[in-house]
């Protein structure tokens, strides 16, 4: 591991145990996270983007099998972690964001209380928050106004229930710049936004980058979104990586065939890959998964060779992709 790594994942595979089989959704998946980047995850609905992430986080549910061959945090092997010191793990130095802020609090408790609770947990790191009484509470309002939201005692007071899908992703972010934990994992957390209230949040998640020195995972569907956050880009196609590399050049020139056509339809399309349907074809049933290239079937430039499973070639400086175009 080097020290730039915060996070490194290798042959990551994921599987649902089903009343009679096991399919595997992610299959091998190979990927860093240096400390202060943005990497972020693009490809079609069901590609695995979310499964990869909630696998790392272990916040899928019983049926699940998760394995690899390496998950390592800070310098530490986590893959093996009891699920209590990883809980504590998870609440600590990782956090998450979802597409459904409402999702993330308790229906039942006010803002303040979910600040003062995740306090609690990095209390350890952060004992200023707790110098007297009403520390974090200060600290609490200041994060908010820091993401927009001038009346942070009041917004503190109040129920999920009573604040906007917007608001409550901002105070999400204003949690997250309390607890300042080293990795967010966000799964496209702006898709149930309008429009401007999206443009606002990537501005906040840009600034969260910035003044906090996290590293970030950033599920997205959006190609504008991925081209200003990202530092990488991971392309996912049905359960694998099959391309990554820095986010300008990977969206500028694209290697693989998919990237290729994710890249292609949105920007002729403007807007969301969900549209690669214009890419023809469909991804492949989980239960009779091509034995090589997963795109083959669909790709305009099959040719012999690619039913043989394909290793990442390195077609350039940071660039992988998994296809025998770039053989030698
Ligand atoms: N709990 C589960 N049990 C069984 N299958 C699941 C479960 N969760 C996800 N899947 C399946 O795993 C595959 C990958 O899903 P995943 O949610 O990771 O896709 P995604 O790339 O995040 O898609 P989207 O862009 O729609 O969020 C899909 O076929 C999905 O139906
Ligand atoms: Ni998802």
């Amino acid at each position: 591991m080097t020290a730039t790594n915060l996070l490194e994942v290798r042959n990551l595979t994921t599987g649902f145990r089903l009343r009679d089989n096991e399919i595997r959704v992610v299959e091998g998946v190979d990927f860093d996270v240096k400390r202060g980047e943005v990497l972020g995850i693009i490809g079609e609905s069901g590609s695995g983007k979310t499964v990869s992430c909630m696998s790392i986080l272990r916040l899928l549910p019983e049926h699940t099998a998760i394995d690899a061959d390496r998950i390592r945090f800070d310098g530490e092997e986590i893959a093996g972690w009891p699920e209590s010191e990883f809980a504590a793990l998870r609440g600590r130095r990782m956090a998450m964001i979802f597409q459904d802020p409402v999702g993330s609090f308790n229906p039942v408790k006010t803002i303040g209380w979910h600040f003062r609770h995740a306090s609690r947990r990095v209390a350890d790191s952060r004992p200023e928050l707790f110098a007297d009484r009403d520390a974090w509470r200060r600290e609490a309002v200041a994060v908010l106004g820091r993401v927009g939201i001038p009346h942070g005692a009041q917004i503190l007071k109040s129920y999920p229930h009573q604040l906007s899908g917007g608001m409550l992703q901002r105070a999400l972010i204003a949690l997250i710049l309390q607890l300042r934990p080293s990795l967010v994992v966000a799964d496209e957390p702006t898709t149930n936004l309008d429009n401007i209230v999206e443009h606002q949040i990537i501005e906040l998640f840009q600034r969260l980058k910035e003044e906090t020195g996290a590293s970030f995972l950033f599920i997205t569907h959006d190609m504008s979104v991925a081209a200003k956050l990202c530092d990488r880009i991971a392309v996912m196609y049905a359960g694998q990586i099959v391309e990554i590399g820095p986010a300008k050049d990977l969206l500028a020139d694209p290697k693989h065939p998919y990237s290729q056509g994710l890249v292609r339809t949105a920007t002729e399309l403007v807007e969301r890959v969900d549209r690669l349907r214009e890419i023809p074809g469909e991804l492949p049933n989980w239960r009779s998964m091509p034995a090589g290239c997963r795109f083959e079937p669909r790709c305009p430039h099959a040719r012999e060779g690619c039913t043989a499973a394909q290793p990442m070639r390195f077609p350039g400086p940071g660039r992988e992709v998994r296809c025998l175009l770039y053989d030698g």
